[in-house]
C-alpha cells in the first residue's frame, strides 16, 4: 500500500480505532477523521440511550465517511469508523474506490474492560453483543488487514504499519 491510500480503522466499539488510527495518522504523516463526528445527532442519541443503530441510520453516516475519504483520495488519510458490515464497506469504496481497511479484532473480554474504563464516552458497554453480532470481518477480496489488540497502542499501531506496507 502506498501512503495516499486512505485507511479505514474498523471494529466493533471500544477496539482501539481512535486510539491506534490517530497513532496511524501520525506514523504515516496524513490527516486523521473520528468516524463519531460524522454521525447525525439523532444517531448518538440514539446509542446514547443503548439502542443500536440499524442500516437507515448508518447510510447517511458512511455516505459522510465515504465523501471525507474520497476527498482525501490520492493524498491519504486515516478515518476511524466501525464499518462493522460487508454492505457498509461496499458502501464506502462505492464514494473511495481505492480506501483500505485495518480491523482491529481481539477478545471480546478484553474490548470491553477498556470500553468500561473509557471516560466521557456516549457508548454504553451494553451494545457491545449488538456490535459483535453485527460485526462480519474483512472477506478475502477486500483490500485491508486485520490487527490483534492485545498490547500497547504503539505496539498495535506498529503491527498496522507493518501489516499495511505487505498490502
Ligand atoms: N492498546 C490499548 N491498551 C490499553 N487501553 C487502550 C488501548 N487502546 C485503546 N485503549 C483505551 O480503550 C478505550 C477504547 O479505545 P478507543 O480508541 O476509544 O476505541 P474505539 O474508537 O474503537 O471505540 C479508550 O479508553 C482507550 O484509551
Ligand atoms: O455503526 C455503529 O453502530 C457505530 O458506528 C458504532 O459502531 C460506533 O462504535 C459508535 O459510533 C461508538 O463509537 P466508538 O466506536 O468510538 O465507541
Amino acid at each position: 500500500m502506498s501512503v495516499a491510500h486512505v485507511v479505514v480503522v474498523m471494529g466493533v466499539s471500544g477496539t482501539g480505532k481512535t486510539t491506534v488510527g490517530q497513532l496511524l495518522a501520525e506514523a504515516l504523516d496524513v490527516p486523521y477523521a473520528e468516524g463519531d463526528a460524522f454521525h447525525p445527532p439523532e444517531n448518538i442519541a440514539k446509542m446514547s440511550a443503548g439502542t443500536p443503530l440499524d442500516d437507515d441510520d448508518r447510510w447517511p453516516w458512511l455516505d459522510a465517511v465515504g465523501a471525507w475519504a474520497a476527498g482525501r483520495a490520492g493524498q491519504g488519510g486515516v478515518v476511524a469508523a466501525s464499518s462493522l458490515k460487508r454492505s457498509y464497506r461496499d458502501r464506502l469504496r462505492a464514494a473511495a474506490p481505492d480506501v483500505v481497511f485495518v480491523h482491529l479484532a481481539g477478545d471480546r473480554a478484553l474490548i470491553e474492560e477498556r470500553m468500561a474504563a473509557r471516560k466521557g464516552h456516549f457508548m454504553p458497554t451494553a451494545l457491545l453483543d449488538s456490535q459483535f453480532a453485527t460485526l462480519q470481518p474483512l472477506e478475502d477480496d477486500e483490500a485491508g488487514v486485520a490487527v490483534e489488540v492485545s498490547g500497547s497502542p504503539e505496539e498495535i499501531t506498529g503491527r498496522a504499519v507493518e501489516a499495511l506496507r505487505r498490502l
